[in-house]
């Protein structure tokens, strides 16, 4: 499902992002990506939803290859990628509904099956009876089971969360943990970069590791490996 070879990454400013990326990643794995602050992390999921380009390799997802994808394919192709990020990223202004709908509009679907589609994965995420709200009236685990739940409205392949629980006390961190788990167990790939060692230790899973754009370690079942 991922495939990433020899991918490297300078940024305008001169700094060397990803030096040498090589990976697979098969469809139905949850795999965390660990690593000190500035090792490239981020960057690396922004590869795999072409937020970002590489400046040389390769990166296929879902079989496309996004080297060559055009920028009018980019919002088709993004359609099947999920992403989730430490702070929510919820339009204030929307109910816990229309922020997922909305995913939903843009590609033209029927209202009944807009309807449909938002309430299973609200129940998803256990909001069912929380739809009519706003962002600012929810707990921040909340927002993020929105922010999942929007993610997943499209049933995309692949989940990129980016640090999902970041922003989130320990409790609320492993609930957000149990639903990215049940996920991955209906088939979806994850892709989770986190700094929880906690977590990591916790509930095991394929670690992959980078340090100053490179990956170091890439262990089944592994550790977070670092201190802090
Ligand atoms: N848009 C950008 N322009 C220039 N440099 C960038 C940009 N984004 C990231 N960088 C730099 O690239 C390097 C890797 O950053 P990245 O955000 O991928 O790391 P990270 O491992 O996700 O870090 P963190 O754990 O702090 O989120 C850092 O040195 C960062 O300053």
């Amino acid at each position: 499902m991922i495939e990433m070879q020899d991918v490297y990454m300078t940024y305008p400013n001169g700094v060397v992002a990803l030096n040498g990326v090589n990976v697979t990643i098969e469809q139905g794995e949850f795999v965390y990506i660990v690593g000190p602050s500035g090792a490239g992390k981020s960057t690396f999921t922004k590869m795999l939803f072409r937020e970002t380009v590489p400046t040389d390799g390769t990166v296929q997802v879902n079989n496309k290859d996004l080297i060559k994808l055009k920028w009018k394919e980019v919002p088709y192709f993004r359609r099947n990628i999920g992403v989730v990020y430490q702070d929510f990223r919820l339009l204030p202004k929307l109910t816990v509904y229309e922020n997922i709908a909305f995913a939903l509009e843009v590609i033209e679907e029927t209202p009944k099956n807009i309807r449909k589609r938002v309430m299973s994965v609200l129940d998803q995420v256990g909001l069912k009876n929380k739809a009519r709200f706003i962002p600012d009236e929810l707990s921040g685990g909340e927002q993020q089971r929105v922010a999942i739940a929007r993610a997943m409205v499209n049933r995309p392949a692949l989940l990129i969360a980016d640090e999902p629980t970041g922003n989130l006390d320990p409790d609320t961190s492993w609930e957000i943990m149990s639903i990215l788990e049940e996920i991955n167990a209906s088939g979806t790939t994850i892709l989770m970069a986190t700094h929880s060692k906690e977590i990591v230790n916790t509930v095991k899973k394929r670690v992959i590791a980078m340090e100053d754009g490179r990956i170091v370690r890439d262990e089944h079942r592994g550790e977070y490996g670092y201190e802090i």
